[in-house]
């Protein structure tokens, strides 16, 4: 499982900016059956797991603390509004008053009772710039604390989490209400209680390199409802790549921007890449307040 099951007092991070923030050791859940070969072709056989899954703050106190770095605080609007970054025209109550939809064309897979529980976006949900600004911060904080490798148990990536990356912080903060979860709401609204109660409980950075370190992540299913990740760099810039699922026993490749998002219970993994760089943002999504839900949606999705 890639979200916590644990609050570990030694969750703690020292981050570079000198302040310390509750940080939690995150878990990846153990697939089911064999693994399959380096780059993630079909399990020859499914047998079920029997460890116990928790994908909500009712199961896992950890999220109650892990989502609030990432939701917008009269602090942050304040700045906002001072920078004017957005037209002065941002309010808090407009932000938190779910006004945003999405617009923007998207490609779905895995049919699901009335919906689909794999999406693709077929452009950018990020632009150049801002994809490039976060790859450079990113890379700026890991010259000086190094990128993690063992923050999500049995299925570790390379990372760095959103909360060392103060400017992709801030700028996520603010992309999550007006384009993510709008984004999300469209795609998976018709399976949710309330879409209006997505919060991000985990976001981080992930660098494969086809010279050194991780390369792929083995086949795996996130601890939470619903994942997502945006391509930080252009798709010419590695071979290999993407997001491979299982019940297509194929990877999902997008380019620069696009965003890839799925029911967290689907079995998946990062298909190999076999020369150059690539960067992802990857979040993981709870619905709050809905935690039985949120565990038989997840159990449902997951005996498919
Ligand atoms: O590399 C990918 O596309 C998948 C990453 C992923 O599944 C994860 O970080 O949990
Ligand atoms: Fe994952």
């Amino acid at each position: 499982m890639r979200i916590s099951r644990l609050w570990l007092a030694s969750g703690f991070l020292q981050s570079s900016f000198g302040f310390q923030f509750p940080h939690p050791l995150f878990e990846r859940i153990q697939h089911e059956g064999s693994f399959p070969t380096a780059n993630c072709q079909r399990q020859k056989q499914r047998t079920h797991s029997t460890t116990t899954l928790w994908v909500s703050e009712l199961h896992v106190p950890a999220y109650a603390e892990s989502k609030l770095p990432f939701i917008l605080t009269e602090e942050d609007m304040q700045q906002l509004q001072q920078s004017n970054i957005h037209g002065g025209q941002l309010t808090l109550q407009r932000l938190q008053e779910q006004t945003y939809t999405a617009n923007i064309d998207y490609e779905s897979l895995i049919p699901y009772q009335d919906g689909f529980l794999l999406h693709k976006t077929i452009v950018p949900i990020f632009n150049a710039h801002e994809c490039q600004q976060i790859i450079d911060e990113a890379e700026f904080i890991a010259s000086q604390i190094e990128w993690t490798r063992n923050r999500h148990g049995n299925y570790p990536t390379t990372d760095l989490p959103l909360v060392e990356l103060p400017q992709t912080l801030k700028f996520l903060k603010v992309a999550l209400v007006q384009r993510i979860y709008p984004l999300l709401r469209s795609q998976f609204g018709m399976f949710l209680p309330d879409p209006n109660k997505l919060r991000l409980a985990d976001g981080f950075v992930v660098k494969y390199d086809a010279d050194q370190g991780q390369k792929e992540l083995k086949p795996h299913r996130d601890g939470s409802v619903l994942s997502f990740n945006i391509a930080l760099n252009p798709a010419s810039e590695f071979e290999g790549g993407g997001t491979w699922f299982a019940s297509l026993d194929a990877a999902v490749k997008i380019d620069q921007g696009e965003i890839v998002s799925h029911s967290s219970a689907l079995l998946h993994g990062g298909h190999g890449i076999t020369s150059g760089k690539r960067y992802i943002l990857v979040g993981f999504v709870i619905l709050e307040e809905y935690a039985p839900f949120s565990m038989r949606f997840y159990n449902q999705v997951r005996n498919l």
